[in-house]
C-alpha cells in the first residue's frame, strides 16, 4: 500500500494519497480502511462538526486519519492511537506523504492504558469528534472510558465505522439505549465489496 501511495500519489495532495489507496485496495489487494464510500458519510460528518480536537481508534495504515486531517481548519488537531507499531511506521509515512504531520498526532500503545492519559500528555480538555474504527469489541469499552475521564463534552460526535459488518452488537445497544446519546445509522457498503456495512453517528448529551 506504501509503495503505491509513493509510486501513484502526489507529494502533499491527499486526495491523491486517498485515491492511490482505494485504487489500490480495489484492484490489487483488500485492505480494512473505511475506503471510498463510507469515505464520503465520514467526511460529511467532520465538515459537519468542524471539530478542533478529533480522536480517531485505529489508525491502521493512515488512510482514514488522512482523510480526517485533510478537512481539518487550521489550528485543529487530530490524535490518532495505533496498537500495532508495523501498521503506525507506515500511517506514518502515509501521513507525511500527503503533508498532514503537523495536524496529526500518533500515539502507539493500548487504548485502554492511553485514553487516560491523552489530558496530561496532549493538554486535550475534550473531543469534539472521535471516529472508532479498531479492535470492534474494544468500541463499547473505550467509549465509557472516554466518559469516565471526561473527554466527551455536550455534543461530542462519536462515529463508528463497521457496525454491521464485522459488527459491533453491545456498542450499537448501548449508544442505541442510552439516554445520554443521540443516535443515527448511515447506511452503506463495506470497504471495496458489495456487502452491507455502515456508520453509525452518535451524539454525547452530557
Ligand atoms: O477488524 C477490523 N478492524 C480492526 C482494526 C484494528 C486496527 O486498530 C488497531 N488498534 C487496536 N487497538 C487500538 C487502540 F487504538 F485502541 F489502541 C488500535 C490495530 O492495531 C489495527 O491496526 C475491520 C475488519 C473489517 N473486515 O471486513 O473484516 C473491516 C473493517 O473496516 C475493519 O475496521
Ligand atoms: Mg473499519
Amino acid at each position: 500500500m506504501l509503495k503505491a501511495v509513493q509510486k501513484n500519489a502526489t507529494k502533499g495532495d491527499p486526495q491523491s494519497v486517498i485515491s492511490a489507496i482505494d485504487h489500490y485496495c480495489r484492484n490489487k489487494e483488500w485492505a480494512m480502511n473505511v475506503g471510498d464510500d463510507k469515505g464520503l458519510i465520514l467526511d460529511s460528518v467532520l465538515t459537519e462538526v468542524n471539530p478542533s480536537a478529533a480522536l480517531e481508534l485505529g489508525t491502521y495504515c493512515g488512510y482514514s486519519t488522512v482523510r480526517i486531517a485533510r478537512l481539518l481548519s487550521p489550528g485543529s488537531k487530530l490524535i490518532t492511537v495505533e496498537f500495532n507499531p508495523a501498521f503506525a511506521a507506515v500511517a506514518r509515512q502515509i501521513i507525511a506523504y500527503a503533508g498532514l504531520q503537523d495536524k496529526v498526532t500518533l500515539v502507539e500503545g493500548p487504548s485502554g492504558d492511553l485514553i487516560p492519559k491523552l489530558r496530561e500528555r496532549f493538554g486535550v480538555k475534550s473531543f469534539d469528534f472521535v471516529f472508532l474504527d479498531h479492535w470492534k469489541d474494544r468500541y463499547l469499552l473505550d467509549t465509557k472510558l472516554l466518559e469516565d475521564c471526561g473527554l466527551l463534552q455536550k455534543g461530542t460526535v462519536l462515529l463508528a465505522d463497521n457496525v454491521i459488518c464485522p459488527g459491533t452488537p453491545e456498542y450499537l445497544k448501548y449508544v442505541r439505549s442510552s439516554p445520554r446519546y443521540e443516535s443515527r445509522y448511515y447506511k452503506s457498503n463495506l470497504e471495496y465489496t458489495k456487502l452491507e456495512d455502515g456508520l453509525e453517528k452518535s451524539v454525547f448529551l452530557g
